[in-house]
């Protein structure tokens, strides 16, 4: 892989790209034809840095890989506080066509369990917090599932008669509380789970998924001409909650109470619990794929710092500001930040400052 520097110099030295400016817009650039003996132009580069080049569209200079972009994030980032916070299927791990099957890899957990020795960790899904949490296996991370709807982490800070705000650490077993802003909703959504098995259940290779404060229709298996027909029917079902709406991440129907909380509110929320929010040191560090994480990002960007990166290879409408291309570029980003953090710091002084297990 060749880095954003050597693409800007084989990018002038083509005389297709001026100056380092991320907001410069690329022409498209076309593979350039051999000469009349066969035999390329002189400027032409070999065929795997084309293609490199070739990849790195106008999108890419406005997202930059966050693993180029590694040494500059991490400058900024000196004596500040990152704070990190990690989308699950399609970030941690591969998205595959059965959903109970979205199983992280061993190395993906030893990195973010490294990631979590050293800065506050949360993984924040759209799956219930218990199911994220038998994937994810570790036990020194904080868990926000149902899109943010539900989380576990320290008690907010509390305001006492004097005037003062009382933080509790950070961390310490047996102080985390449940936050679940859509408890109310729970009987209807049990209700929407039935009707939509039954509604769904002649649809070859549909699914329903319980994330306990939302619902997931998955259709990746469905037949493309039967598509049109589960929607209708999950929309019917629909027509009778409409305290509920519809949204659509990767090939699944996603209905959520509706509230004003989404993955945006649940980074906030766990910034002020974690007695990150006031403070212009800390940077959010946030890594997700789909739609649902662009109000994650959204948070970042108003936030005026942190870091917002998307995972994806194909260029996409997104707030982000980095970008990773699949969950293996994902491993190896976090893996380099920990090893960063370790170089600078003992892991004892972590410990010390988080208190929580590995
Ligand atoms: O917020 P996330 O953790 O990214 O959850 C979003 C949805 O992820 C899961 O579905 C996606 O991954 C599946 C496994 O790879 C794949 O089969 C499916 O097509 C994808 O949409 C999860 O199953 C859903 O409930 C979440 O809403």
């Amino acid at each position: 892989m060749i880095s954003e520097i050597q693409i800007f110099k084989i990018l002038q030295a083509m005389g297709l790209q001026g100056s380092h400016s991320s907001k410069r817009k690329l022409q498209p650039i076309s593979k350039a034809k051999n000469d009349e003996n066969g035999s390329a132009h002189s400027l032409v580069p070999p065929d795997s840095i084309i293609s490199d080049i070739e990849s790195y569209t106008p999108w890419k200079f406005e997202h930059p890989s966050a693993l180029d972009s590694f040494e500059r994030m991490m400058k900024a980032a000196k004596g500040k506080k990152i704070a990190v916070f990690l989308d699950y299927d399609g970030t941690l791990s591969p998205i595959v066509d059965d959903p109970d099957k979205a199983f992280m890899s061993d190395e993906m957990r030893a990195a973010v369990r490294e990631v979590a020795k050293y800065f506050p960790t949360a993984i924040v899904s759209g799956r219930s917090r218990e199911k994220v949490k038998q994937f994810v296996q570790l036990s020194n991370v904080y868990y926000a599932g149902s899109h943010g709807m539900d989380i576990k982490a320290p008690p907010r800070p509390v305001k006492s008669s004097d005037g003062k705000y009382h933080t509790i650490s950070p961390g310490i077993k047996g102080n985390e509380v449940a936050f679940q802003p859509a408890k109310k909703f729970l009987p209807a959504i049990q209700e929407i789970i039935t009707e939509l098995e039954e509604e769904t259940k002649k649809i070859q290779g549909a699914s329903v998924e319980d994330n306990r404060f939302c619902v997931s229709v998955h259709f990746r298996q469905v037949r493309d001409e039967d598509y049109s027909i589960l929607q209708e029917k999950v929309k019917s079902v629909l027509k009778n909650y409409p305290e509920f709406h519809l949204s659509e991440g990767k090939k699944v129907m996603e209905i959520r109470p509706s509230i004003e909380w989404d993955k945006g509110h649940a980074l906030e929320y766990l910034l002020e619990t974690l007695g990150l929010s006031n403070s212009s040191d800390v940077l959010p560090l946030y890594i997700g794929d789909d739609r649902t994480d662009e109000d994650a990002f959204k948070v970042i960007k108003s936030r005026g710092r942190g870091f917002p990166i998307i995972v994806s290879s194909t260029p996409k409408d997104t707030k982000a500001s980095y970008s990773l291309k699949d969950p293996s570029e994902v491993l190896t980003f976090l893996s380099r930040l920990a090893r960063w953090r370790k170089s600078s710091s003992s892991t004892r002084q972590h410990s010390q400052i988080w208190g929580i297990n590995s």
